[in-house]
């Protein structure tokens, strides 16, 4: 699986972000066609993404678009816009069943065809924005071999439940089952925005809940915040060097046709050695103090 650990939503009307949005270090930038423009603008914002997609400053970036849901005036001509731009990944808002899926699977496969893109090369990301997105998120993880990971949306899931933004506890079911879907699946998990750019301490907070839940990354609305994330999810000087110590005591075991060892008193088998191994692999995109 790829490490994508930011994603970082672009207005895609706003000509000036998107003409430096790469700059920013996210892991995949999201172009947003979608909540974060006006509906006087999606046409301008739609063509706007579509050049910047092409640009060559954008080649070597993952990209993503939310387009807009296709039960709108502007899905279906956002989705033909990005595909035929060579988008990697399209992110479907407010995916409530697996048949949002392929109704998008269908046209994506369409679009290939048509423009000469290579049939399967543009993914899906789904957000999950509803109680019946959350009750379906299996099906929806399962829909597509195009599926690369969905994502949880807060802030109209929040809306769909009658309740509010607090202090996560009203996000703690969603939370687990998109996860869980998404395990199942083998793909991605994506946690929700954190809007209030200025509360570092709260996004951090987040931050470590959604990591210590097993969501591989968060979406993001702000610059300042790619930095804080991937500070966050890198492993620990302390973390990294027992991992080795770990790996080193398994290697030694084997040697001995040892399955169980233990290490400075604490057991050592095989989950502990794969997980030291992860931490291991994942120091190679930084290590944290
Ligand atoms: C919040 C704010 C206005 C603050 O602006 P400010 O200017 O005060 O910020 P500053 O930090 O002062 O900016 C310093 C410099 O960075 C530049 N800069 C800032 N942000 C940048 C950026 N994102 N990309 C590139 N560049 C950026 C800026 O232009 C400046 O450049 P310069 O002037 O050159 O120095 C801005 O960030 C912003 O618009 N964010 C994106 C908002 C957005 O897309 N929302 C939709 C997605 S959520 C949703 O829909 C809910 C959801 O659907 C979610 C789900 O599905 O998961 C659900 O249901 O929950
Ligand atoms: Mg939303």
């Amino acid at each position: 699986m790829k490490t994508r650990r930011s994603m970082l939503f672009i207005p895609g009307s706003n000509a000036a972000m998107l003409s430096t949005s790469f700059v920013y270090g996210a892991d995949a930038v999201m172009f947003d066609l979608e909540d974060a423009v006006s509906l006087r603008e999606k046409d301008t914002a739609r063509l706007l993404v579509h050049h910047a997609l092409q640009h060559p400053l954008y080649q070597d970036i993952e990209t993503v678009v939310r387009i807009n849901p296709l039960n709108t005036p502007f899905g279906l001509a956002d989705l033909e816009a990005v595909v035929r731009a060579g988008v990697d990944i399209v992110r479907l808002p407010k995916t409530d069943r697996k048949e949002d899926v392929h109704e998008l699977e269908g046209h994506i496969a369409r679009i290939e065809q048509e423009c000469g893109r290579e049939p399967g090369s543009t993914r899906i990301m789904a957000a999950i924005e509803s109680a019946l997105g959350v009750v379906n998120a299996l099906e929806i993880a399962t829909a597509s071999p195009r599926m690369v990971a969905i994502a949880l949306a807060a802030f109209d899931y929040v809306m769909d439940m009658g309740t509010c933004r607090g202090d996560g506890t009203e996000l703690f079911y969603a939370r687990c089952a998109v996860l869980h879907a998404a395990r199942v699946a083998g793909i991605a998990a994506y946690d929700v925005v954190w809007s209030d750019i200025n509360d570092e301490e709260g996004f951090l907070k987040e931050v470590s809940l959604a990591k210590g839940l097993g969501f591989n990354g968060k979406s993001l609305v702000n610059p300042r915040q790619i930095e804080l994330l991937h500070r966050a999810y890198a492993p620990s000087r302390k973390e990294v060097n027992y991992a080795h110590e770990v790996i080193a005591a398994a290697e030694e075991a084997e040697a001995c046709g040892l399955g169980v060892v233990s290490l400075n008193g604490k057991m050592i088998d095989g989950p502990i050695i794969d997980h030291a191994r992860k931490v291991v692999a994942l120091s190679a995109s930084g290590i944290r103090d």
